[in-house]
């Protein structure tokens, strides 16, 4: 099971490298990588797993962070509704790519947080508002699909750690919380 211990922190190479795609079919290993990436998630969700296991909450993970530079991804994004036990959002991407995307930029209005950065970074991370990717799941099969809002935000921060991104790399320097014209914030 994927504990912290096993997520690499800012500083650690891998994560400023450009992850391999992986092949189809899916190696067995790959499989059961991802498998264990959702487990995380869920259990970093858990206030008892979290308190156990000792997890900082996520609803990303990318394998990068597991120091393996390969192009999967795992999102587990709860619903916003305590009433709806289903997540919004909750799957494993193996190369997954942003095929295009809205002129509009958001941004999550509290910034962003990353399992490999040990400190707050302030500042809004802009990103695409909305977002359109494809990606094959664990049974190799393809999708495509629309993202918006928090779940767009989620799915850009995890394929940026698939391009050796930090989030706070789109944090503007000069003034953290400069917004243009009609960047959505999302709360
Ligand atoms: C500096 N201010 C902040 O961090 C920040 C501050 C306030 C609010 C937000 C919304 C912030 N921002 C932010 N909060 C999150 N979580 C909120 C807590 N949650 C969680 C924690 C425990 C149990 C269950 C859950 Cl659900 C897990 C997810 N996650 C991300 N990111 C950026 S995109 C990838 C995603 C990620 O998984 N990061 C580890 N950002
Ligand atoms: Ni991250």
């Amino acid at each position: 099971m994927i504990t912290m211990d096993n997520i690499i922190r800012e500083g650690n190479p891998t994560l400023r490298e450009v992850a391999e795609e992986v092949c189809l079919p899916l190696k067995e290993e790959e499989i059961v990588l991802g498998k264990k990436m959702l487990e995380f998630l869920k259990n970093s969700q858990d206030p008892e797993k979290a308190e156990e296991l000792h997890l900082r909450g996520g609803v990303g993970l990318a394998a990068p962070q597991l120091d393996i530079s390969k192009r999967i991804i795992a999102v587990h994004v709860p619903n916003s509704d305590p009433e709806i036990a289903e997540p919004t959002l909750s799957t494993v991407m193996y190369n997954p790519k942003i095929l295009s995307h809205s002129i509009q930029e958001a941004c999550l209005g509290e910034g962003e947080g990353c399992l490999s950065v040990d400190r707050e970074v302030p500042g809004y991370v802009v990103r695409h508002a909305k977002i359109t990717i494809s990606y094959y799941d664990m049974d190799g099969k393809p999708h495509k699909i629309r993202l918006k809002n928090y779940e767009s935000i989620v799915v850009q921060h995890e394929i940026d750690h698939l391009n050796g991104v930090m989030f706070y790399d789109h944090i503007n320097e000069k003034n953290p919380f400069a917004l243009k014209e009609g960047v959505l914030v999302i709360k």
